[in-house]
């Protein structure tokens, strides 16, 4: 993708005037192999070819400014108030990322006030503002030991007058959001009414999306853990299918474009024998399509496995009387259940009659605790995201990209979306471990 450097340049509300609670421990540092100096950058590419390819000198080559604390921070602490707000669908880790916040935002900058705005960007509403709750050690002591998040999400839109309308009334400096791309989307709405009226509020994102769809982040917080249950699924089908004549195994997993979950998930044990992503488009019928693989592999195992991700092969369904949800985001049609009937229909009629195990986890991988990794994932990212608040950073998200917490502008992390590269090693590691086609049907 085509990348200026300035495309990468974050917002900042001002000049950092303040000592920062942080001051002290950063005196002496500079950069090491694990430790980004405020003053260094972060290189977007990581390949020799990619870095000549882009044709420029060292100084000009696209890169990210470095996440963490400032020696200096832009809001006095003593004065500021804080927001936090989660959006959208649930995602494992939510909890360890608020109360990552509160503990920082508490323990270190002793900030005046911090606030919950409940169920989304409903919350920061003027019909909602009675449910904000006020957000302590205390309030946030054990959440993370629970899945969602005890601020509550929504989907659907609301307007961005009547939430600046809220900041406003309630002095709030900056507010933390933590949302998918609709989420941020929404968020560049809130900076832009802000910028309007010329205030001082920084808005913060710390992406958020079980699909790992959002680019600029190796892997988004939450992805690990819901994948790791989806292996669970997985692994049960397999365990059936083989004590079955004909056994046939089908787990349908969440990925609505992006078929992540379904991959890693796959590669986790290795029980799948046929993995569909969105990315990469499949036939049924003929003699190269899934049907015909499928009933090879029964005649040939006795068994078989297929994973596909909620987004594959929504092309071979029913187009009309597709709806959206409240966030405008396609409802899609049901490859599940559809695979599951061709497939019972298929070896029916080839004399193979299955024996067919089908399994929809759907929120029962995204609704749980974070695991061990996640957590420690999302206290870091708590962390980058209150630095780069107090530091007067706005239109801004804290991720990690390769192993380094840095600052995107919003923008960017809307920009596109993350899929899994058909040309890509993860997807040629899928079609080693299944020893599936690389495409069905030419
Ligand atoms: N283009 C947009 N402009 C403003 N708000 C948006 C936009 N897209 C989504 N939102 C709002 O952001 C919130 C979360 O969006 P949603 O798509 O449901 O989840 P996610 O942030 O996880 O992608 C919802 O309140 C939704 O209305
Ligand atoms: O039923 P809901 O809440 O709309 O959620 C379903 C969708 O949410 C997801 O978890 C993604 O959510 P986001 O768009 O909020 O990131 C998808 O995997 C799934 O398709
Ligand atoms: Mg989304």
């Amino acid at each position: 993708m085509t990348l200026e450097l300035d495309d990468l340049r974050v917002r900042s509300l001002g000049e950092c005037r303040y000592d920062s609670p942080f001051a002290e421990m950063l005196a002496t540092k500079r950069t090491s192999p694990h430790y980004v100096h405020e003053d260094d950058r972060v290189l977007v590419d990581d390949t020799v070819s990619i870095l000549l390819s882009r044709g420029v000198s060292i100084d000009q080559l696209p890169s990210l400014e470095t996440a963490g604390p400032r020696r200096k921070i832009y809001f006095d602490p003593a004065a500021t108030s804080v927001g936090i707000v989660t959006c959208g669908g649930l995602c494992p880790g939510l909890n360890d990322v608020i109360r990552g916040i509160v503990q920082e935002l508490t323990e270190h900058y002793h900030v005046a006030h911090i606030y919950g705005f409940r169920n989304g960007y409903a919350g920061l509403t003027r019909h909602q503002r009675d449910r904000v709750v006020e957000l302590d050690l205390r309030a946030v002591r054990d959440i993370n030991n629970d899945g969602g998040t005890i601020l509550g999400s929504s989907r659907g839109d609301q307007d961005p007058e009547d939430m600046v309308d809220t900041l406003v009334d309630m002095g709030i400096s900056v507010l933390f959001v933590i949302g998918g791309d609709g989420s941020m989307r929404g968020a560049m709405k809130l900076t832009r009414e802000i910028e309007a009226r010329g205030l001082d509020i920084s808005v913060i994102g710390v992406p958020k999306t079980i699909d790992n769809d959002l680019p600029f982040t190796d892997q988004s917080f939450g992805f690990q853990t819901a994948f790791a249950q989806a292996t669970k699924f997985i692994a049960s089908v397999f365990i059936e299918s083989q004590a079955a004549e004909n056994g046939v195994g089908i787990v349908k997993l969440m990925g609505r474009h992006s078929g992540f979950i379904a991959c890693y998930a796959a590669l986790s044990n290795n029980d799948a024998d046929f993995v569909l992503i969105p990315e990469v488009p499949f036939v049924l019928d003929g003699p190269d399509g899934v049907l015909r693989r499928v009933e090879d592999h029964v005649r040939r195992h006795g068994q078989v496995v297929v994973v596909v991700a909620e987004g594959a092969g929504q092309e071979l369904l029913e187009q009309e009387g597709r709806t959206t949800d409240a966030s405008g985001n396609t409802k899609l049609g049901d490859i599940g259940l559809f695979l599951k009937q061709k497939i019972t229909e298929h070896l029916t009629a080839v004399d193979l009659p299955p024996t067919v195990r089908y399994l929809d986890p759907s929120y029962a991988i995204r609704s749980v605790a974070a695991n061990a990794y996640d957590s420690v994932y999302c206290v870091r990212l708590a962390h980058a995201a209150v630095h780069a608040g107090m530091a007067g950073r706005t239109e801004t998200v804290v991720v990690r990209w390769r192993r380094r917490f840095v600052h995107v502008p919003m923008e960017l992390i809307t920009s596109h979306r993350n899929q899994v590269d058909p040309d890509g090693d993860l997807w040629m590691s899928v079609l080693e471990a299944t020893g599936q086609p690389a495409t069905f049907g030419g």
